[in-house]
Formats: C-alpha cells, structure tokens, sequence
C-alpha cells in the first residue's frame, strides 16, 4: 500500500522499540519525507546508523527536532517531561507534537508544560508492542491493523488544532494503524485493565513461582505449560519502562486491582466451598470474550502469534 507524503520531516525522539517501528513504517509507506533518530544512548545510536533507520542521528533532543513538522516522543513515560523540555525551544512553529506512551493523563501533562504556544500537542498511544525493546527489536508491520488512541486537548477548540488531529491520525492510518480519538482520563483506565493490570499480575505470579518453597526454579520452567509461559514472556519487558507506568498510572491501577482483588476473593471463597457452577459459569463467560476478541481480529487463535518478531 502507497499513501502520499504527510509530513516533510519527523523526529522521533527515543529509538527504541516503538520509535524505530514508526521510523520503519513511516519510511516504508512514504508518509514522511525525512527522519531525524534522536536517542540517548550511544550504543542504540549506533545500531540506528548501523541498520540506516533514519537520514540522521543525533544525541541532541533540541538539534535531532528543529525544522521538523512531525515530533514523535518515544522514551519511557517518566522522562517525556524532561525531553519535551528540551526540545521546546528548538521546536519549529506550526509543528505537531505526539506522543507513543503506555500513560496518557502525566504524559498529556509534561508535554504541555513546556510546550511553546505555536505548536500542536497531541498524545497519543500505539496498542502494539512487545516485551523486546531498543532498535533493533522494531519491525515495520508492529502497528498494522492496530489501534492508535488519540487524546487532544478537549479545552483547544480552533480549527487549525482539529486539522492537525486529523493529519495525525492520517499519519497513523498511512502507517497500517486504525485510529480512535478518547478521553485522557478514559483511558488511562481502559488501559490499566487491559494492559496494566495483566502486567502487574504477569510480575506477580513470575515472581510468586521463583519464591515459592518446595519448588525449585527449573521445575518451574522445566514443568510450565503454556500458560505460565505466557506469563514469562510478559514479566520480560522492559524494566525502566513498566516502572514508569506504575508510577504514572497509579490511580487507576489502583481503581482496577481493588476490583480485581475482590474478584479474586470471591474466586478463592468459589474453590473453597466447592462451588463448581460458579466457576464454570464464569470460566463459560471468559472464554466467549476471548472468542468475540478473535472475532473482532484483534488476536490470533494460535497462541504467540507475530510475538517473537524482531526478537534480538
Ligand atoms: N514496548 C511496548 O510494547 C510499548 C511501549 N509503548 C510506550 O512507548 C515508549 C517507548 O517504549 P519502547 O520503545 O518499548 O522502549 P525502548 O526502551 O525500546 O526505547 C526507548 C528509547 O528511548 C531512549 N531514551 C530513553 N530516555 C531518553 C531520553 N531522555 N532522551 C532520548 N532518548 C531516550 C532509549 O535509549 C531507547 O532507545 C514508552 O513510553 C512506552 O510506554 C507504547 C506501546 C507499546
Ligand atoms: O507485549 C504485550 O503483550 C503488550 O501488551 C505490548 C504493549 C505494551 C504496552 C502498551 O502500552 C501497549 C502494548
């Protein structure tokens, strides 16, 4: 599929896994005419000129963003404040300022809070991803057919800031993405029960089996089935970036792991008691969800499916 140019020069600042899979995509498909990689660290810096991702790359936030109509933030949660801080100043009038993080109610914030008057902040959030991370771990079809969240600033009504919007998301469409505009606080719940949460509950159940006494580590990884193996895969991501997560969205992670800890509750009193009907009432109802997600295409049957893509 070909879509026209839509932006003349991204930034995409931090080139991990998620920066370097828009950078790929985006050059692939011709929505943007050059890209500038700014990243931190010099290691992924070098692998970013070693695999030619980008036109240029550079260490420095507020040289890698002038001139540049597109600026995508792509660093752990907690440090998009300090990045867009530094960018600021260098940011080129007009430009549209985006986001990739996992958390949208601090990230909207620390974006705004330096974000010159002349530009367009719009957050936003790609549902793609894996537990790889830095630049060699992107690949140019992680966004197809997936959703883009948006959150525009609700309080900005000119039409110049919905023009843009709309640009944005083409930008996200051109890049094989389905794109749905929402609520910051909206969210930032959504996502703390379909993302944060399994998550949490992923480091958890790891770190319960590897302290469990009476089971010795290789017979937890010796004996697991595929379900415990899932879990492994999701309590390998990246360290830095499910911290900040927590951090940031501690209050509906809260909110939804109050609900789930009750649930569970009442899961442990259904075992105990040996009510069978309530579990298999339930487990009848999980499993026709699981079926209507499949139906709506956001999952394979096939278990791991496209999960070990640019595994390094
Ligand atoms: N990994 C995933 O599955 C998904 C991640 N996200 C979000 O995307 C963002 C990036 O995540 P990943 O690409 O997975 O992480 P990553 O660790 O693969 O990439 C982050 C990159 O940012 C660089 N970096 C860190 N701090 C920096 C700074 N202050 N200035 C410049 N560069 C800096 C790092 O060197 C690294 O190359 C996070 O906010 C995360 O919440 C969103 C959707 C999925
Ligand atoms: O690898 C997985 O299972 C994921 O859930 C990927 C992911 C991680 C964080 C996001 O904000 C969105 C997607």
């Amino acid at each position: 599929m070909t879509t026209g140019r839509i932006y003349e020069r991204m930034a995409v600042v931090g080139f991990g896994l998620i920066g370097s899979s828009v950078a790929r995509i985006a050059r692939e498909r011709g929505v943007v005419g050059e890209i500038i990689a700014v990243d931190a660290s010099e290691k992924h810096r070098e692998r970013i000129e070693a695999l030619g991702l980008a036109d240029r790359v550079t260490g420095d936030i507020a040289e890698g963003v002038a001139g540049a109509d597109l600026v995508v933030f792509a660093v752990p949660v907690l440090a998009m404040g300090e990045a867009m801080a530094a960018a600021a100043a260098a940011l080129a009038p007009g430009a549209t300022i985006t986001d990739v993080g996992s958390v949208k109610g601090s990230v909207a914030e620390a974006l705004a809070a330096s974000a010159p008057d002349n530009v367009f902040v719009i957050p936003g959030h790609p549902i793609a991803g894996t537990e790889n991370s830095g630049p060699d771990a992107g690949f140019a079809e992680l966004f197809d057919g997936r959703w883009v969240i948006l959150t525009p600033d609700d309080g900005r009504e000119d039409p110049a800031y919905a023009e843009a919007v709309a640009k944005l998301a083409s930008f996200w469409r051109g890049c094989g993405a389905q794109v749905e505009v929402m609520d910051v606080k909206h969210h930032d719940l959504v996502l703390a029960i379909t993302s944060h949460l399994p998550h949490l509950i992923a480091y958890n159940i790891v770190g319960t089996a590897s302290d469990l006494e009476g089971v010795t580590e290789g017979e937890v990884m010796k004996y697991s089935a595929g379900g415990f193996r899932d879990f492994t895969r999701i309590a390998a991501s990246d360290p830095t970036m499910w911290r900040d997560i927590f951090v940031a969205n501690k209050e509906a992670v809260l909110e939804v792991l109050g609900r789930f800890t009750e649930d569970l509750q009442a899961l442990s009193r259904q075992i105990r008691w040996g009510e069978a009907d309530k579990l298999h009432d339930l487990f009848t109802r999980t499993r026709a969800i699981r079926r209507g997600v499949i139906a709506l295409g956001q999952e394979s049957a096939e278990p791991n499916f496209g999960r070990d893509r640019g595994k390094h």
